[in-house]
């Protein structure tokens, strides 16, 4: 029987900055960057993260990697807790799961050449010996369409979607199982974005990866997720199969954003109930996030939270709204 189980498993992760007290024993506020997040990432899926600026999607991201622990929670990769199996080996670790940053020249070390920074992880996590390097120095250049002689170069003489692509060959290096993909493609121009993001589409074919890809941009999450995750203020507002998200959104936030995004020939326009600023991340409402920006919400959806299930037809649709949009809701 094939194994169906989860490549990741995320169980009520939260992320605390802050908090605890000062030196004069004053009790310092903390920052809830993530809250409550249950979700799963199946073998060989694209789980897409959008959400606006600040709602949460890079620290989820950076804990997904490894880079950096929840604070309450547990984050299970292949059935082992991730937190645990990085602080007994972070080189097992960064052998399975890779990063890729949104900023693709800044990522890179300015005063190494690409043979080195592609030569670091072959080194450091797979102990490759020089000619077995070299063979896959060509395999990843090759994998990424940039000429081998390129390994000479420096990273400053690479344009953004160049420099990107060797982002990506450093986190195919040591044939990671999952890529945590950080807004990978928007600091490129639009024309470059599209050849990343079928590269990306190739790569993922012919290596059978699997990918989270974090993303504030709807259209690129759209084309590229099987599944979507909406995260509002540190929670998930709704997760689902991307084209039923995207066809039929279960939550008034979600349904703001697809409004609101740029269409060609659409003019963006977030009606004005709607267009109110985040809360305070020091001090969370104590009902739904969103009610204060949300047109359909009553006393109920700001007095009590509302729970992430499945709404409609559809058992992996699910949403925190007590009062989804309809059907044909979506302007
Ligand atoms: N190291 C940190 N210390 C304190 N607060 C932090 C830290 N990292 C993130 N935060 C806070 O946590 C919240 C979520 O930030 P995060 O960067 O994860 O959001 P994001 O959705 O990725 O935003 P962006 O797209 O702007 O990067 C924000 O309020 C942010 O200020």
């Amino acid at each position: 029987m094939p194994d169906t189980s989860p490549l990741v498993e995320m169980q009520q992760v939260e992320r605390r900055f802050g908090g605890g007290k000062s030196l004069f024993g004053k009790p310092r506020p903390a920052v809830h960057a993530v809250q409550s997040v249950s979700l799963e990432v199946q073998p060989g899926e694209t789980l897409g993260i959008v959400g606006e600026s600040g709602c949460g999607k890079s620290t989820l991201a950076r804990m997904l990697a490894g880079l950096d622990s929840p604070t309450d929670g547990a984050i299970h990769f292949q059935g082992e807790d991730l937190a645990e199996a990085v602080r007994r080996d972070f080189k097992a670790m960064a052998r399975q799961i890779q990063y890729v940053f949104q900023d693709p020249i800044s990522s890179l070390n300015p005063r190494k050449t690409i043979r080195t920074i592609l030569e670091t992880p072959l080194i450091h996590l797979l102990g490759l010996k020089r000619a077995e390097r070299e063979a896959r120095l060509a395999e990843l250049m090759d994998a990424v369409n940039l000429r081998p002689e390129f390994l000479q170069r420096y990273p400053h003489e690479f344009s953004g979607g160049q420099a990107q692509r060797i982002g990506i060959a450093r986190a195919l290096a040591a044939s990671p199982k999952l890529i945590v993909l950080d807004e990978p493609v928007s600091a490129l121009d639009v024309s470059v974005q599209a050849q990343v993001l079928n590269l990306l589409d190739d790569l993922k074919q012919r290596f059978g990866l699997t990918y989270v890809f974090i993303s504030h941009d709807l259209a690129v999450v759209e084309s590229v997720s099987d599944r979507v995750a909406v995260m509002y203020f540190g929670r998930l507002a709704e997760v689902g199969p991307a084209k039923r998200i995207f066809a039929q959104p279960a939550h008034h936030y979600t349904r703001l954003l697809l409004d609101s995004a740029p269409v060609p020939g659409k003019p963006v326009l977030v009606p004005e109930s709607e267009s109110g600023e985040l809360p305070d991340p020091f001090n969370p409402p104590p009902g739904c996030a969103f009610a204060a920006r949300c047109p359909a919400a009553d006393e109920r959806c700001r007095s009590e939270r509302p729970p992430l299930e499945a709404k409609g037809a559809e058992p992996e649709h699910l949403a925190a709204c007590f009062h989804p949009p309809r059907v044909g809701e979506r302007a």
